[in-house]
């Protein structure tokens, strides 16, 4: 199970739906964060995939390799269960903010409600809260609503269960189309080759509407530490991926479709083959958003390295192994930096890691 990122001490935010205006310690400006042109979704688009597709390996390494990123349609999971979470994450985060602190994420902890954990590498507040759930909801839960917990819980249980379904099948396609076999090649993919090991974390996102969106961040650009991410918008827009050369391209939500970012451990894994994605939240002027991100990893005792099918004498492995635990404490330290921590050669192409960009990172 994932132990930590660093956290952020908790401070309740204001209550953002009093504010007028935007206050300065809100206000990004360019340099705050990564600073690319943004285009929107007719310059290019991230690919939309239907798993029922044929080819569905195929497009998934294609863009896997080429994006990081990419939508799934005809993924099995059912609107009323993405009905059901958005409204129970909906209900959370409108609870008065006295009430959801009784939820807070301790300092050392990693389940619970607080405010981005990557807040401590900028000099800016985001205009949003979060709520971690790793392990069971139960505890949580019922201290947010001491009489009618369990519905809620139930919810959180059986979406877990369908996302760890629907990612140890997204494994298999994206580690297939690397010419990997769960069954063969991946020890702890287990008899079954369903992964049932995984670790896994959800995280519920909320971000208010904002008088001043366009100097408002929601949450800042970063790359997810896990091996893949499956992530389920609400229908307001505001999720942007960097493509490399090009720029912060828009993912605006499909009806039904999941957004699945390829992680750090599976770049590492993966040689360098697939990125990890840097993606960022903006933030709407009249609409609300909310998102729930399913984090997706190897179990704790598992190392990740190369995998050696992907090793040769021309490709020599570019990473050391590590654990999600010892990559999370690497990412917690240097952040956006994290991969080339691990990294023990540098590409035959010279290239450094697409991930390693000069914001305004403090390290350490
Ligand atoms: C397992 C985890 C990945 C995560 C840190 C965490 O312990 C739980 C929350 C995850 C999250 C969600 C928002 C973005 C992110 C960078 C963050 O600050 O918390 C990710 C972390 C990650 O993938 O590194
Ligand atoms: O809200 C979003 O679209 C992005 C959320 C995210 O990146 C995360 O939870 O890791
Ligand atoms: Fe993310």
């Amino acid at each position: 199970m994932p132990s930590r990122l660093s956290d952020a001490i908790i401070r309740p935010h204001p209550d953002f739906t009093s504010l007028q205006e935007l206050p300065e310690s809100y206000a990004w400006n360019q340099r705050d964060d990564i600073d690319y042109p943004s285009f929107d979704s007719s310059a290019e688009s991230v690919p939309i995939i239907d798993l029922n597709d044929p080819n569905a390996l195929q497009n998934i390494g294609h863009a896997c390799r080429t994006w990081g990123v990419f939508q799934v349609i005809n993924h099995g999971v059912s609107t009323t269960l993405l009905d059901m979470v958005e409204s129970t994450s909906r209900t959370l985060f409108s609870l008065p903010v006295n009430q959801k602190l009784k939820a807070a994420r301790s300092p050392d902890g990693v389940s619970g409600y607080g405010f981005a954990r990557i807040s401590s590498f900028f000099s800016k507040l985001m205009w949003s809260e979060g709520f971690t759930i790793v392990g069971s909801p139960d505890e949580h839960f019922r201290q947010l609503w001491p009489h009618d917990y369990t519905n809620h819980c139930d919810v959180i249980k059986e979406y877990k269960q369908e996302m760890k379904k629907l990612a140890g099948r997204l494994m298999c396609l994206m580690l297939g189309s690397l010419g990997i076999t769960a069954k063969q090649d991946i020890k702890w993919a287990g008899p079954k080759s369903d992964f049932k090991e995984a670790s896994a974390a959800l995280q519920l996102n909320y971000y208010p509407a904002c008088p001043d969106p366009d100097r408002a961040m929601g949450l800042a650009a970063h790359t997810d530490s896990t091996l893949l991410t499956i992530l389920y918008q609400n229908s307001t827009s505001g999720l942007q991926v960097l493509k490399e050369g090009v720029g912060w391209i828009k993912v605006p939500p499909v009806p039904d479709g999941l957004v699945i970012n390829v992680g750090d451990l599976m770049h590492i894994l993966s040689n360098g083959s697939y990125p990890s994605v840097l993606h960022r939240a903006m933030v709407n002027r009249t609409r609300h958003r909310l998102s729930i991100a399913y984090l997706y990893g190897p179990p704790s005792s598992v190392k990740i390295s190369p995998h050696p099918k992907l090793v040769g004498p021309t490709h020599p492995p570019l990473y050391r192994p590590i654990t999600w635990n010892e990559y999370l404490d690497t990412k917690a330290k240097y952040f956006n930096k994290a991969l080339s921590w691990v990294r023990v050669c540098v590409p035959l192409n010279g290239l450094v890691d697409v991930n390693e960009h000069n914001n305004s990172v403090k390290v350490g």
